[in-house]
């Protein structure tokens, strides 16, 4: 398997990466509209955020997730029993947000969830039939004004060669969302599962936007698009050195979404957090 990066003005484009979804649960996008600028500054003004103190004064609310997550409290993916190594600020347009900051970075959450409506889009246009019939409503009117969508700044702090062992960044992991929009972050490390147990890197070209399928996608379709596994290997050589900056947008449908017989996207994320035990 390999992951071809598509154009997304060539006119083949939505066929392409929607059959890219279906094949290995990624799609990777160049030539798309949100401006490699944006994310620079972005990541440059988080960066900063992370290296300072003030974090300290925006300690995440346990109740609603929104705020600092600190490596002392970062997640344990389903499975392992080291916490990753990273530190993260979860975004909502209802939470709080560092005020230098916010501006900047709800405009980005409110473009990249419009672009991500279109994205949708392309993917029910490209779905077959039988599958697309039981979507409740329309892919895209699931995250239409949605308070759930979640931006998270990810840090991943350098290495400093004192890792408890096994230890990785991002361990193995599914998204729990409809789909995630994931800009390239500003250093490698990104891997995907593919069909046969292969871990292969996700072309990672600054300015590329990588999209994956989540579970409650998955869940929808009944299996046909896959919420695939990846995780963020820990870096070798100088790069040890350098901190990695990310920014997934996790797609959330409004919680009274029909996804299935079984699940609303409120009831399935409760069994996700519970299993996970952050609620
Ligand atoms: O940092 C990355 O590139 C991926 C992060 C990720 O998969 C997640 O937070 O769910
Ligand atoms: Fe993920």
């Amino acid at each position: 398997m390999q992951l071809e990066t598509i154009d997304f003005q060539a006119s083949d484009a939505p066929q392409r990466f929607t059959q890219s979804l279906r094949d290995t649960g990624f799609g990777v996008l160049k030539n798309h509209p949100i401006k490699a600028e944006t994310l620079q500054a972005i990541y440059q003004h988080w960066q900063q955020f992370f290296d300072g103190n003030d974090k300290y004064n925006y300690r995440y609310n346990s109740d609603t997730q929104d705020g600092f997550f600190g490596a002392d409290v970062a997640e344990t993916a389903k499975g392992f029993s080291q916490k990753d190594l990273k530190e993260y600020y979860h975004i909502y347009p209802w939470g709080q947000i560092p005020k230098e900051l916010a501006d900047e970075i709800l405009a980005y959450y409110k473009a990249t969830s419009d672009f991500a409506a279109q994205l949708l889009s392309w993917i029910e246009a490209h779905t077959p039939t039988e599958v697309a019939e039981h979507f409740s409503i329309p892919l895209a009117d699931m995250i239409r004004d949605s308070q759930q969508t979640l931006l998270r700044v990810l840090h991943y702090p350098p290495l400093t060669g004192n890792e408890p062992a096994g230890a990785v960044r991002a361990a193995a992991h599914e998204d729990i969302n409809l789909i995630t929009i994931l800009p390239a972050a500003t250093e490698t490390g990104l891997q995907v599962l593919s069909k046969d147990n292969q871990w292969i890197d996700v072309p990672c070209d600054f300015g590329n936007l990588i999209i994956n399928i989540g579970d409650m996608l998955q869940e929808a379709s009944n299996g046909y698009y896959p919420s695939t596994t990846h995780r963020v290997i820990n870096p070798s050589g100088p790069a040890r050195f350098q901190s990695r900056i990310s920014l997934p947008l996790f797609l959330h449908p409004n919680p009274e979404v029909v996804l299935s017989s079984r699940h609303t996207a409120y009831s399935y994320l409760q069994e996700r957090l519970k299993e996970l035990g952050v609620i």
